[in-house]
């Protein structure tokens, strides 16, 4: 696996900037080279003023070296910044395709996926140059090292595999701290993903009125709080043990290089050694040791960087969540109806059935209402028709054929739908009915049918009003943008669902519920008159709305347990009549 993980990661930075990736690679080679260079030309230079010979062209070469050791960590710098923006957009594309793969809800419900999607967002950004960054770094150590290893070794062969072997367990302990590392960037991010949402409650206007009004704002900040203690809490213990692991062979390093000190300065003394000797051997066994620890440094970096980035490459290569059955067919044009044929549904294993054996036909071109209390699972069996989950047993069958074995864009591009917890996004008018490219003649169209043109189109801008007050039209103007009234944007959710001018089903789940009466009866029409004879599924708690359809089913314990006309169901005196009657109840009433 790692092997592929690497892959994948250079593959990254290879396909995003290739030609930061080989600037940064011709500066970490040029920096390799430079300190053995210059070391050597100040030995030449020691030596040769001490033995009285020329020593202009050295120094001349040991300046150039100088500079170019100035020059190289900037450019090093300004390539690496590019090379992190590049790789951090395609990363975060390639991410989020994969995310947008999904044609299902159930990822988006499971919470070691949401944590391994955070994890896969952050290494996305972060691995590819980190891991460029350590393994130019670490060829940079093994050039430096080798030069200074070499050099040393012509002074003293033994103490140069002193030295050597004296940085060994650095190594070891690095690699030892860059798994405890990875394991605590997997600890930390449920709570930092939990950090975030009440972040996001304090701070966005979505919950301010019941965070002001319900005054639960210092509990949620307390909250927040104990998440970044106990994130605190993980780090500062792995920070601990990080230090400890370091501590052995940092001591046994200095202790090597301290002697080795005393040696040579002893050596020179009895002329064993030049001066220049001396200097190549400081420079020396300083470089060697820093050189090794920052091989184990970048070895541990990659290896940490390795381990995590497995998230990322899970998440891109998640197989489908709903698999396509074979053979695929293509989704014709519906011609008989949908069948729902004893289909059970539970969101997994471990929750309780909300459906249990279902069977109910929605016939073409007829309208079919579902009615049922809250909890019964209407909302559940819209979404296995969008076929956002599958059954768990039974077959929902589009003109004879299981939805498993249809394409899903295929299927979605034939349904349209009103949801209950329908969007409304921090975008323009017309990009909240139509996001790609619509003409604007169409969206008003639309609109126009949801009865929410005039006010659109009287918006300060028009359609190209932001809905929105949390973010300005564009920065520099400033601009601000309007909020619209929940009936209001119910219509903009209706005018969504309308664009699909020739849907083959057309579901609609609670779509009146925040209209005043006059809007409802109005859209009821108009509903009415655009439904015209398509096939549609019509959920309402406000049995009013759904009188007129061709028939109508009661959801009650997972199962249709009535279905008729409304006057037929009336007549029967079941469910259906009994609730009928308690909401024409409170009508009397109130009137
Ligand atoms: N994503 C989910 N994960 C787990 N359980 C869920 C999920 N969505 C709904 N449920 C459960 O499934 C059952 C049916 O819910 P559903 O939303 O389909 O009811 P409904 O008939 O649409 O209700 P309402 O009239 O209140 O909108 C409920 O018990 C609910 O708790």
């Amino acid at each position: 696996m790692s092997g592929r993980v690497a892959r994948t990661v250079l593959g990254l930075a290879v396909r995003a900037a290739p030609w930061s990736l080989a600037g940064v690679l011709l500066t970490a080679v040029l920096g390799a080279g430079s300190a053995v260079t210059a070391a050597w030309l100040t030995k030449t230079v020691i030596d040769r003023l001490t033995a009285g010979g020329a020593v202009l062209w050295p120094a001349v070469a040991l300046a150039l070296v100088g500079v170019a050791a100035t020059v190289l960590p900037q450019v090093d710098q300004l390539l690496r910044a590019e090379l992190a923006r590049e790789v951090g957009l395609l990363s975060q594309d390639r991410l989020y395709r994969a995310v947008n793969g999904y044609a299902g809800l159930a990822p988006f419900e499971d919470p070691a996926h949401l944590d391994r999607l955070r994890l896969a967002q952050q290494c996305g950004q972060d691995t590819p140059v980190q891991l460029v960054g350590s393994v130019l770094s670490l060829c940079r150590a093994a050039v430096t090292v080798t030069g200074f290893v070499v050099s040393l070794a012509v002074i003293s062969p033994w103490l140069t595999a002193v030295v050597v072997l004296g940085a060994a367990p650095a190594l070891l302990a690095e690699l030892r701290i860059a798994r405890v590392q990875a394991a605590v960037a997997v600890r930390v991010t449920p709570l930092e993903r939990r950090e975030a949402f009440f972040s996001n409650l304090l701070g966005s206007i979505q919950a301010a009125k019941e965070v002001r009004l319900f005054g639960i704002g210092d509990h949620l900040r307390a909250l927040m709080r104990a998440d970044r203690r106990a994130i605190n809490a993980i780090e500062r213990r792995a920070q601990l043990r990080a230090a400890l692991l370091q501590g052995g062979p940092a001591l046994l390093s200095a202790a090597v290089c301290a002697l080795g000190l005393v040696w040579a300065v002893q050596a020179t003394a009895r002329g064993v050694l030049s001066v220049g000797d001396i200097s190549m051997f400081v420079a020396g066994v300083a470089a060697v040791q820093a050189g090794v620890a920052s091989i184990a440094q970048s070895v541990a970096v990659a290896h940490r960087h390795l381990l995590l980035f497995q998230h990322y490459v899970t998440v891109v290569d998640t197989r489908p969540d709903l698999p396509q059955l074979e053979p695929v067919r293509s989704v014709p044009p519906l011609r008989h109806g949908i069948e729902l044929r004893d289909v059970w549904f539970r969101y997994s294993e471990r929750h309780p059935w909300a459906l249990r054996g279902v069977d109910l036909t929605i016939p073409c071109g007829r309208s079919v209402a579902l009615v049922g209390l809250n909890g019964a699972g209407k909302s559940t069996l819209v979404k296995l028709l969008c076929r956002f989950y599958d059954p768990t047993r039974g077959t929902i069958l589009w003109d004879g054929v299981d939805l498993r074995h249809l394409p899903v864009a295929e299927l979605r591009a034939r349904v349209s739908a009103i949801f209950q917890d329908f969007m409304s996004y921090d975008l323009s008018a017309a990009q909240n009915i139509a996001l790609d490219g619509v003409p604007l003649e169409r969206i008003r169209a639309a609109a126009r049918l949801a009865g929410i043109d005039d006010t659109l189109a009287g918006l300060p801008r028009g359609y190209d009003t932001m809905l929105t007050r949390s973010f300005f039209q564009e920065p520099e103007t400033a601009d601000d943008g309007v909020i619209l009234s929940g009936g209001q944007w119910q219509r903009v959710a209706l005018a969504r669902a309308f664009l699909r001018d020739t849907p083959d089903l057309l579901i609609m789940d609670e779509p009146s519920s925040g209209l005043d009466p006059a809007a409802e009866y109005e859209i009821q029409q108009t509903t009415r008159r655009h439904l015209g004879r398509r096939t549609s599924l019509l959920i309402s708690h406000r049995l009013n709305t759904i009188r007129d359809a061709d028939e109508i089913a009661v959801l009650a314990d997972g199962v249709i347990a009535e279905r008729g006309t409304h006057a037929s169901l009336l007549a029967a005196g079941g469910r259906y009549a009994s609730l009928f009657a308690k909401q024409s109840a409170g009508y009397v009433g109130v009137g």
